[in-house]
């Protein structure tokens, strides 16, 4: 912990006598005295009492000395920079901030963040403050304790080996669509970070709600979820307002909510119809139909029942929880591969191998299964490229967190998973792209407890292994259809930040169709 941001107590000490000094005086005095002066005394006395809690919170962590009165860091969260939250996470194993009212404090060590996501007795997921609104205060992402493990395991069944096989013949569909696409540019350079996000938000669309929807409806979502990540920044303002993100959001939620219950609408007739299971919402419809009758059968009480609104709530929380995190992934994926030709020329000849030379092989999960290196790839972007960086949390109590510090309870605490993956101690030479140190050669799979990436605990990514197989297939496909090429700037490596990291530049591509080895 820096020195030199240790708060000296006599600054709060004098804080608290300003204060009580102004309190005493502007009530004792007999003089006549202005009603402007009472007020901007009473403004005066009330930033000074906000110094006084802000102080009295921070106590010695690092942080700002001073909270610009009512919105603190507001305006540094409204455009947040990667060297920012580098500065901070340097700053000491604990750190904090305020804005508006929110107290926050950010973890940077790999023990504090794992013990923060590993202890529900004393904090559990806040999501950002503008998602309650977004996502409706009844999800099921804002369960705790036992009510979250049960809703939880009911979704498991979407993410078992065997549905994950099913989803894999439409995510094909959807890559072989979107690679047409940009070979359809001509080898045109453009900023390729939105063509990424479109593929995956309509590989997220398909594989959750199928086919129903048509393109220009699917299209739509895709466009109106810009307004729901715009409004992800860690604080937002604390009114959902007209105008303001938050209330843009709400409206595209609503619209996106509207047509996923057409589709569940549409699910419910066929599954009912003994119709074909096609997408995740008709797996999980027919798994409840399914339990409904072995209850009926075996005399069991009636299992409890989910109407549209709330499977659609709940299938918005996967494309939520996806969207963003895997766009980022895999931007960073083609980013790195053309960076690294001899990655990418590894990737292709195992994809070469597992399909017996055969480049038009139907994908499937074994073929994934079978290609460790390619895992290794993924892996490695996750880690020097993480799309999480921070998980926010909320102390449910004031919490003794280390020796020295108790958080006070209400605060947002933050894990941080990016110098987890970055530990020099455990992934040598932490900032350079090497698949290999995930292989038996390497050393990375030793400390499988700094592989943050998808959390930690009970609320880790639910989608984690969906995640790294949509991210291996999209890959894989491309590595065997495509060539690309990345056209690097000064900033292709500097980060921003929008919800999830992106590369400053937008990552400046061109596609052309991939000549087939003669054996193919
Ligand atoms: C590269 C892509 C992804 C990354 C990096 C990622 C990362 C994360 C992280 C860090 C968390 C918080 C974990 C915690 O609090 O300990 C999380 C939660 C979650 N993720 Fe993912 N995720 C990804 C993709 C997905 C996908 C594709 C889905 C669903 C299809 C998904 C569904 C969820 C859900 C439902 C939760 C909340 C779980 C709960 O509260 O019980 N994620 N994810």
């Amino acid at each position: 912990m820096s020195s030199t941001s240790l708060i000296d107590p006599r600054l709060l000490e004098t804080t608290k006598n300003t204060i009580a000094a102004f309190m005493t005086n502007l009530f004792s005095k007999k003089n006549n005295v202005s009603t402007t002066a009472v007020i901007c005394s009473a403004v005066v006395g009330l930033f000074a009492y906000e110094q006084y809690v802000y102080l009295s919170k921070k106590k010695s962590l690092p942080g700002p000395k001073f909270k610009i009165p009512i919105i603190g860091a507001f305006m540094d969260s409204l455009h947040p920079t990667f060297e920012g939250y580098m500065s901070k996470w340097k700053s000491g194993e604990l750190s904090c901030v305020g804005v508006f009212d929110r107290f926050v404090v950010i973890a940077s060590t790999c023990d504090l963040s794992r013990k923060i996501l590993n202890s529900p007795a004393w904090a559990s997921p806040t999501v950002v403050d503008s998602m309650k609104y977004i996502l409706c205060p009844d999800n099921w992402v804002f369960l705790s304790g036992k009510a979250h493990v049960d809703y939880r395991k009911g979704l498991n069944v979407l993410f078992t080996r065997k549905a994950l096989g099913m989803y894999i013949p439409i995510q094909e569909t959807v890559y072989e669509k979107h690679f047409n696409r940009w070979l359809a540019m001509d080898g045109r350079k453009e900023q390729y970070q939105w063509h990424f996000r479109e593929l995956n938000m309509e590989s997220s669309l398909r594989v959750f709600l199928g086919f129903h929807m048509s393109d220009e409806v699917a299209e739509t979502i895709s466009q109106e979820y810009f307004n729901i990540t715009a409004a992800l920044e860690l604080v937002n303002f604390p009114l959902p307002l007209p105008g303001t993100k938050v209330y843009k959001a709400i409206q595209s939620r609503k619209y996106i909510v509207k047509h996923f219950i057409e589709a569940i609408k549409d699910s419910r007739v066929r599954m009912d119809n003994g119709g074909e299971v096609k997408s995740m919402m008709d797996a999980w419809i027919s798994s409840l139909k399914e339990y409904e009758l072995e209850c009926e059968r075996d005399g069991k009480p009636a299992p409890r029942k989910f109407d549209d609104r709330e499977v659609a709530l709940t299938i918005l929380t996967f494309l939520f929880a996806s969207q963003d995190a895997t766009s980022s992934a895999l931007t960073w994926a083609f980013q790195l591969l053309a960076d690294h030709p001899d990655v990418l020329e590894k990737i292709r000849a195992e994809q070469m191998r597992v399909r017996n030379g055969n480049v038009n092989q139907e994908l499937s999960l074994e073929l994934m299964e079978e290609s460790p290196y390619l895992r290794q790839v993924i892996k490695e972007v996750l880690r020097l490229r993480p799309p999480v960086l921070m998980v926010p949390y909320k102390t449910d109590r004031d919490w003794p967190l280390t020796e020295s510090y108790t958080v006070p309870k209400g605060a947002m605490l933050i894990p941080t998973t990016y110098p987890a993956l970055h530990d020099p101690a455990v992934y040598p030479n932490p900032d350079a792209f090497n698949p290999d140190r995930w292989g038996p050669e390497g050393t990375a799979e030793k400390s499988p407890k700094n592989f943050m990436v998808f959390g930690n605990g009970p609320h880790h990514c639910l989608g984690r292994e969906y995640a790294i197989m949509h991210l291996m297939a999209t890959v894989a496909q491309a590595s065997l259809k495509l060539d690309w090429t990345h056209y690097r700037t000064e900033h292709s490596d500097d980060i921003s930040i929008f919800a999830t990291i992106y590369p400053m530049d937008g990552c400046h591509m061109s596609f052309h169709p991939r000549e087939q080895p003669a054996s193919a």
